[in-house]
């Protein structure tokens, strides 16, 4: 597929599940979408392990032939004909990897969770801003038409005011067949954990709403309570439960763990989510809330709303990381260093919140990933 577009040329840093994801995403025709502004070229790999493993990879998501293989991140940080870098390691990494790219002068699309702490955060920002870098967190999920629709209508207050909102993500899995101790979703080494893989989204759906969407001067870090339970074999955190009050006043209820889920039969027998209640009524979202495709309003009856009850599905030609992807071509077109849907601000804030609420159940990891020193090996 030609495109006389300008093309925004991706170097992929690391090769695991979501790169291949991401990258297959990348290469999707962007008509199947309806979009016709972009032009993604998969311009190179790299994989910390070895370049026959980038070279697996950039065949296996169907990158062209010419896309280059390297076998370290130092490679293709390097390399000159890259545009942007999408850093696909575990949270652990996130700070270290990050920096490399910027330090090297690239544009970087960093997966969730931003880094391990606000302060590793705080120095990406940063140096992004210092050196003229365009800099986001992967937060995909905000990128969906879906979620488009749905704070627009809460910002024109078709809900009413907003009060509350419940937002889940979480999987019920059976832990220790799962995952070994080393595994990313259990390892502190890698700052594995439910909070900063899944409760991200719990965080996210509930900042979309009661922080993204409210006044500037309602735009501040919110009052944090929360309870961990940690895996028993690894001290990460395996159940996680956090009460936010806005600004605003409103509460966020973000819920997220290892081991019962969201959506136990896979079939959404178990209801919504994520719940958002508006004196006007409630917006109900089905799982799982990193890739919903439904959602439903129920009005107030008790306030006289006239809203009246709706169903909505929205299906997602493909895995749906494109969307943010969009979002990265269409800044870097346009010289924007960030993006409005998830400003480097709100990724810190979110950070913040992250680290209180480890803070208040002494949940920490190695020095090594905490540490804002660079270069550190991990
Ligand atoms: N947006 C989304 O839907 C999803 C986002 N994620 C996020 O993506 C990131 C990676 O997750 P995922 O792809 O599932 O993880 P994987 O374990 O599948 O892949 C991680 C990759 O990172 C590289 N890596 C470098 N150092 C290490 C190390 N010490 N241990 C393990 N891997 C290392 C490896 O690539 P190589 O050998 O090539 O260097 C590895 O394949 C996380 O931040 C996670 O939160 C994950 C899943 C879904
Ligand atoms: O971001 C994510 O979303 C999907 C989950 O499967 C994964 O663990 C998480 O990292």
């Amino acid at each position: 597929m030609s495109s006389s577009l300008k093309p925004l040329r991706w170097g992929i840093l690391a090769t695991g599940g979501i790169a291949e994801t991401f990258a297959k995403d990348l290469l999707r025709d962007p008509s199947t979408r309806g979009v016709s502004d972009v032009n993604h070229v998969v311009q190179a790999a790299a994989s910390s392990t070895s370049a026959d493993r980038a070279k697996a990879f950039l065949k296996e998501v169907g990158a062209p032939s010419s896309a280059k293989a390297y076998g370290s991140y130092k490679e293709l940080v390097s390399d000159p004909d890259v545009d942007i870098i999408y850093v696909a390691t575990p949270h652990s990494h996130h700070y270290q990897n990050t920096r490399l790219c910027l330090e090297a002068g690239k544009n970087v699309l960093l997966e969730k969770s931003f880094t391990t702490n606000a302060e590793q955060a705080k120095v990406l920002v940063d140096l992004a801003r210092q050196k003229g870098l365009f800099l986001m967190e992967a937060q995909w999920t905000r990128y969906f038409p879906l979620a488009i629709n749905i704070r627009k209508l809460a910002a024109e207050g078709t809900l009413g005011d907003i009060k509350r909102m419940y937002a889940d993500n979480a999987f019920g899995d059976d832990v220790e067949k799962k995952f070994d101790v080393k595994h990313r979703m259990v390892n502190p080494d890698l700052a594995g954990g439910a909070l900063l893989d899944l409760g991200i989204y719990s965080i996210l759906w509930i900042f979309q709403l009661l922080y993204h969407i409210q006044p500037k001067d309602k735009r501040v870090k919110p009052k944090v309570s929360s309870i961990i339970t940690p895996e028993p074999r690894t001290g990460a955190d395996e159940c996680t439960t956090i009460i936010m009050q806005f600004a605003t006043g409103a509460h966020g209820i973000a819920t997220t763990g290892l081991r019962v889920g969201s959506d136990p039969d896979g079939k959404h027998s178990a209801g919504p989510s994520i719940k958002i209640q508006g004196t006007k009524g409630e917006l109900q979202i089905f799982p799982p809330a990193y890739r919903p495709t439904q959602y439903r309003i129920i009005p107030n009856v008790a306030q006289n709303s006239t809203l009246e009850y709706k169903e909505v599905t929205e299906d997602i030609p493909g895995h749906g990381m494109f969307w943010e992807a969009d979002e990265c071509y269409r800044c870097i077109r346009d010289g924007k260093k960030e993006s409005d849907t998830i400003p480097l601000e709100e990724t810190l804030v979110m950070m913040e919140v992250m680290d209180e609420v480890r803070k208040q159940n002494g949940l920490v990891y190695p020095e090594a990933i905490e540490t804002t020193d660079y270069p550190r090996d991990l």
